[in-house]
């Protein structure tokens, strides 16, 4: 397994009664792409800004390259680039003169600035626009540049504030795919802030769900769908070619299925809500009765629905796991059965 680069122990921050990071503890490794996610409010900002020794923490640490963020800021700053969510350029000026601005402000040698800038450039695909202003850059391609303003200084973590906000489609898929080439061919560290699940759903290895100031859960997103299905229930849905009778006379052979829980009938579609994966098991017993199978579909959670089920409803604050686990699964049927 990889070098920690982030590590945060029991980090706090309070201003004045409020909480606004509570007792956080996280490790990320040196090549990993974490997604940092989380309602407006629920702290985010606040551990970034302690991760850069902006702000210092009420209690607990925070290490950055190994170095403690809060005793050693400068340190920190030599090895993070942070991209706010906008990034402001000089308009008259060129993208590359905007880029060696950046480059003298972070102390870089002139004899080696201009190479370096020009294999920036390079890198975020703007080789052909840097003699070009940055008033006529549109949104994507100013995303690209600040980019190249926090890589220039060849960091070893980046964080990036929501760096798909305004770009279309096609240049947040380019913008992504950028960032998991810089991550896996440089083994560049790379912290992303977004409210934009799929996107991050795309790109990160692992996510942390921030409510109220505390990581509620942390993992990838196979592991997080996986934990959701365990405490909620495998449901299999199986489209058949003929139209099922209601009642269906061969329910009580499902219902008596070992592992499953609920069967549910609709149209052409039966949906059975089990224990624990069974969709072999279901599809057998369907073939020996007859039936003629048109499509089989395992439920798997996707992060919009991870992330809904801590954050919505404004649920998350004060429910036990067991109450929203049960406002997930009514949701969850209903939403079944109506398919
Ligand atoms: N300087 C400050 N003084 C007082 N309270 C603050 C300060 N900064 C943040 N807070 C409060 O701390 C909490 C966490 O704020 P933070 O900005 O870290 O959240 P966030 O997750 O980044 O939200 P957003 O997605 O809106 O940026 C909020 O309740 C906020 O009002």
């Amino acid at each position: 397994m990889n070098d920690p680069i982030i590590q945060l122990e029991g980090l706090t921050k309070c201003y004045g009664k409020k909480k606004a990071v509570d007792g956080l503890d996280l490790v990320i490794r040196k090549g990993e792409i974490f997604g940092l996610l989380g309602p407006n409010g629920a702290g985010k900002t606040t551990t970034i800004l302690m991760m850069l020794g902006l702000t210092e923490p009420t209690a607990g640490t925070v290490h950055v390259c190994g170095h403690n963020a809060t005793r050693h800021p400068i340190a920190v700053k030599r090895s993070v680039g942070y991209m706010p969510d906008s990034v402001g350029f000089y308009d008259n000026m060129t993208a590359l003169e905007n880029l060696l601005y950046i480059g003298r402000l972070n102390g870089l040698a002139e004899q080696e600035l201009k190479a370096r800038a020009a294999a920036t450039l390079e890198l975020v695909g703007l080789a052909g626009d840097m003699d070009k202003k940055t008033s006529t850059f549109s949104r994507g391609m100013k995303q690209r540049l600040g980019l190249a303003d926090v890589l220039i200084k060849q960091p070893a973590v980046i964080i990036l504030d929501e760096p798909t906000l305004g770009i279309d489609p096609s240049g947040v898929r380019d913008f992504l795919a950028l960032i998991r080439q810089l991550s896996r061919q440089q083994g560049l560290t790379v912290l992303i802030s977004s409210h934009h699940l799929h996107h991050v759903q795309q790109v990160c290895d692992r996510v942390g769900l921030f409510v109220n100031g505390r990581l509620e859960v942390e993992g990838n997103i196979d592991t997080l769908s996986g934990n959701l299905l365990a405490r909620e229930g495998y449901v299999t849905t199986v489209t058949l070619a003929q139209a099922i009778a209601q009642p269906w006379p061969l329910l009580p052979a499902f219902t008596a299925l070992d592992g499953v829980k609920e069967v549910a009938v609709q149209d052409h579609v039966a949906t059975f809500s089990c224990e624990r994966d069974i969709t072999p098991s279901i599809v057998r017993l369907l073939v020996e009765k007859g039936c003629d199978i048109t499509g089989v579909h395992k439920k798997d959670y996707g992060l919009d629905e991870i992330y809904q089920k801590y954050f919505e409803n404004n649920a998350a604050e004060n429910i036990t796991h067991e109450k929203s686990a049960g406002f997930l699964q009514r949701t969850f049927f209903k939403k079944h059965r109506e398919q």
